[in-house]
């Protein structure tokens, strides 16, 4: 019997791809065990693409091993591996019914006598489609033909499911039906799954561990959380949402690598913050990650017309408020520092003016420390 706890649905290590002698992937690892998902996040040319298709046995590898439940599949074709593949567009047969196009996973080129298969019925009821059958890609929605593409991968009861940007173009409604029903199918049927996507929410909320991937390497991978809080780089966090980076000296370090801390003074805060395992090479110069929710803002007054509002007593933590920007649920005000621009989330009902003077709060328990200089935002 299969032990699901110790061998995981998909291996890869070592993938490695040039194209036109340049290194499109390198040296990339990844695990996905049964019924998980591993989301791929990474910039437009990153790789994220070509690495689904080098999984899939679509494009050939450089070096490297693909295992599926165990087994060496690096040189089996792609209809051998249990590896489906859901392609960025829906690409769907205009002629070709629903069901039709469901079936052509199961029988090809007889997917008209296959569309009455038990388990293209199965397939269509489970992803919402009943009653669908006889429609032509045509006259669906988008996220109809996005669900229709993804019946037709499931349809082949693959082992792992590859998913490229399978939510781009989608609103957000749907978005989160979409990221619900995949979730519903690695549940029932213990699909493993791999998306790829640029989006940090998407990555962030629908899946269980993330892969950073930038010029086709590895730059992370872990849970959303851990990813999200604890950054290995200014890229990866930049990656993953708004980021503010503060230039700080480290007063004193203190723990052990994995849990290292270390005191630091900011925008009129002196306290611990966890921090990265890099600082413990020496480096009294950090970079402080400082989330937009990690900071708040207070009213501090009008300048008078003329008045500059760098003073002679100008503190650490105060600012001049340059922009208010409403986005629905919050507002985000961008603050000019001593320091440099922040960014700072702040709830609706705090309205301010541009132009005024405010005073800024740091929450150090929400921030990262990363080593090295240099501010980016
Ligand atoms: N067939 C090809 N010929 C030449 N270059 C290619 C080919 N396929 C991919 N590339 C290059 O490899 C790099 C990675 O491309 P890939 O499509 O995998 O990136 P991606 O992260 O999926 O990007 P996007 O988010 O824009 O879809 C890019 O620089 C791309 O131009």
């Amino acid at each position: 019997m299969r032990d699901e706890q110790a061998t995981p649905a998909l291996r890869a290590h070592g993938i490695a791809r040039r194209i036109g002698g340049h290194a499109v992937l390198a040296d990339v690892g990844l695990e996905v065990a049964t019924g998980q998902s591993l989301c791929v996040i990474g910039p437009s040319g990153s790789g994220k693409s070509t690495l689904l298709r080098a999984l899939a046995g679509l494009d050939p590898l450089d070096s490297g091993q693909v295992l599926v439940d165990g087994r060496d599949l690096t040189l089996a074709p792609p209809h051998r591996r249990g590896i489906a593949m859901v392609f960025q567009d829906a690409d769907l047969f205009g002629d070709l019914d629903v069901a039709e196009n469901i079936a052509f996973g199961l029988g090809g080129q007889r997917s008209r006598a296959a569309r009455h298969d038990e388990w293209v019925r199965v397939t269509m009821l489970r992803l919402g489609l009943a009653g669908l059958e006889d429609r032509l890609p045509h006259q669906l929605s988008g996220g109809q033909r996005r669900r229709v593409s993804l019946a037709r991968a499931l349809v082949t009861r693959p082992r792992v499911l590859l998913l490229d940007e399978p939510m781009a173009a989608l609103d957000d409604r749907m978005r989160l039906d979409f990221a619900r029903q995949l979730r519903q199918v690695r549940q029932r049927t213990g699909t493993a799954m791999i998306h790829v996507t640029h989006d940090q929410a998407e990555a962030l909320g629908s899946s269980d561990r993330l892969l950073v991937l930038s010029h086709g390497r590895v730059l992370q991978q872990g849970t959303p959380q851990d990813v999200h809080a604890r950054p290995s780089s200014a890229e990866v966090a930049a990656l993953l949402g708004r980021s503010n980076f503060l230039e700080v000296d480290v007063d004193e370090l203190r723990g052990t690598p994995g849990a290292l801390r270390a005191r630091v003074r900011a925008l009129g805060a002196t306290g611990w913050v966890d921090a990265h395992d890099g600082l413990l090479e020496g480096s009294r110069q950090a970079r402080l990650l400082v989330r937009p929710h990690a900071l708040a803002v207070e009213e501090r007054g009008l300048l008078a017309p003329g008045q500059p509002w760098r003073t002679d007593e100008v503190y650490d933590n105060v600012g001049l408020l340059q922009q208010e920007i409403f986005q629905g649920d919050h507002l985000l005000h961008v603050v000019e520092t001593e320091r440099g621009t922040v960014t700072v989330r702040s709830p609706l009902g705090q309205t301010l003016l541009e132009g005024s003077t405010v005073r800024l709060r740091l929450i150090l328990d929400e921030c990262w420390l990363l080593p090295g200089q240099g501010r980016s935002c």
